[in-house]
């Protein structure tokens, strides 16, 4: 007990699901973390070296956009039926207009492509049940609309055409299924649940079966205690998806231990593949550096909080193309993914405001994408200017904010020395030391007119290179 209690005093204070406790103090667990520390098997690494995705989020919620019976609702779009308390057959009955006749998914793959995007995770199933595959298990799917297609396997194949990884998003939580229960409270909501699980089973059989080169299931709608209290079968759906898919990746939403603790097993150790909490924010640069010890990635949405499409963007800010690049090189600069979400109109083409964001990015990735590609976290000090991204010995200086000084401050690790600063774009910089450990690295002579990169070639005095790439993984 007293070492119990003088453990838990000396832990410093981190967020509660990092703690993690000594082993001889963890807990049995069943249904918990099935692997401790980062994957290193070629699929992880790619998820890793990835980098940047793109989100499709794309429902019968398009074609409401937002507004029922005349009213517009500045809530998610794809949250309308909930909003407008829609009930489940009214809303289903949008399946009669499910048209989209300027889906083509090749020019969605040209887009992604030229956006610079390496993965694309694309909603198989939100909330509202509607399946963009012909799944049958469910009458609520594209079969069964005037369109008919198979919306996902043509994205599939076209995406997978110009070498663009495809990740499924799959919502447990499912409004069409008169078995779901967001929680367990007679034996007949227990009858029906497992019902539930089963179905939820075989769609997932049928997603990994008809399209095998998935790459990753990220999982949402797992909150409520209908889950919680089924830890085993989302270690389960993970051990299942694994099998039939090896490499195939998880995200931690999908995951509940024993005891229903989500993300984070009861010994503090995250379960699936990568942390998938970071949704519409980022981990902070100086106190959540915790977040570098595993993988993680991040989701955002252009306007503030508009996934699915909605007809009026100006409920709410929206981001302009470098906030949304910011966000980008923040994430990777922690060692995370990040994905930036698309709500493609009720038609299947895209909005202009998100053709602009694509079209910007692109742009800036064809210049600059050295720096976020296969890179990860520096361990330098964090600057006012902008970010640091690292692959091996080079360290990127992703400038946002140039400073009146003309001079970039950069603090390097004890040992850590530069041999050479230079932008991407070839412009030599002067690099001076100031005092140890610190540099002065000049802005370039012609400033360009938006975020930049500065490449440094840097030498670890103590160590080899190899022990160097340790140290900083
Ligand atoms: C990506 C988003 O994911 C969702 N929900 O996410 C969460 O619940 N996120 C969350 C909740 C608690 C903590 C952190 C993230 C969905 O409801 C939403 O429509 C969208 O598909």
């Amino acid at each position: 007990i007293i070492l119990l209690f003088s453990f838990l005093l000396a832990v410093p204070a981190v967020q509660a699901q990092k703690k993690v406790l000594p082993a001889e103090l963890e807990v049995e667990l069943k249904y918990g973390a099935d692997r401790l520390g980062k994957r290193q098997d070629p699929a992880m690494q790619k998820f890793r070296e990835n980098r940047l995705g793109a989100f499709i989020h794309w429902g019968l919620y398009a074609i409401p956009g937002g507004e029922w019976n005349n009213k517009t609702y500045h809530g998610a779009a794809e949250w309308l039926k909930a909003w407008a308390k829609v009930p489940t057959m009214d809303w289903l009955e949008l399946m009669k207009q499910w048209n989209p006749q300027q889906f083509d998914a090749k020019k969605w793959a040209k887009m992604a492509k030229e956006m610079g995007v390496k993965y694309v995770k694309i909603t198989t199933k939100h909330h509202e049940g509607f399946c963009l595959w012909p799944s049958k298990y469910t009458e609520y799917t594209v079969a069964n609309t005037p369109y008919k297609k198979d919306i996902l396997g043509e994205l599939v194949k076209a995406y997978n055409a110009v070498g663009i990884d495809v990740h499924f998003y799959f919502s447990v939580l499912d409004w069409s299924h008169p078995d779901w229960r967001s929680s367990i409270k007679t034996q007949e909501d227990s009858i029906a649940f497992q019902r539930f699980l089963t179905f939820t089973d075989n769609q997932l059989k049928e997603l990994a079966t008809r399209y095998p080169t998935v790459k990753d299931f990220w999982f949402d709608g797992t909150w409520d205690a209908s889950i919680k209290q089924n830890g085993w079968w989302t270690a389960h759906v993970e051990r299942m998806l694994k099998e039939m898919l090896p490499g195939v990746t998880i995200n931690s939403r999908l995951r509940a231990d024993d005891y229903g603790k989500r993300h984070f097993d009861s010994n503090g150790h995250l379960m699936g593949d990568y942390e998938s909490a970071y949704e519409r924010r980022l981990p902070d640069p100086v106190k959540d550096l915790h977040v570098t010890k595993w993988d993680w990635e991040a989701c955002m949405t252009i306007p503030e909080n508009q996934w699915g499409y909605h007809k009026d963007w100006s409920l709410s800010y929206v981001k302009n193309p470098t906030e949304v690049l910011a966000r980008i090189v923040h994430a990777v600069s922690m060692g995370g993914n990040m994905v930036v979400n698309f709500g493609p109109q009720p038609d299947g083409d895209f909005r202009p405001e998100e053709k602009k964001i694509a079209d910007f990015i692109g742009k800036w990735m064809k210049k600059n994408s050295e720096c976020i590609y296969g890179c990860d976290y520096a361990g330098w000090e964090k600057q006012d200017w902008g970010y640091y991204t690292r692959k091996s010995n080079q360290v990127y200086m992703v400038v946002f904010n140039p400073p009146y000084s003309g001079q970039l401050t950069v603090k390097t690790p004890k040992g850590i020395t530069i041999t050479t600063a230079k932008t991407l774009t070839g412009e030599q910089t002067q690099v001076t030391e100031t005092t140890r450990n610190e540099y002065n690295v000049s802005l370039p002579k012609n400033m360009p007119q938006e975020p930049f990169v500065i490449k440094l070639e840097v030498k670890d005095a103590q160590k080899t290179q190899d022990k160097y790439r340790e140290a900083l993984t």
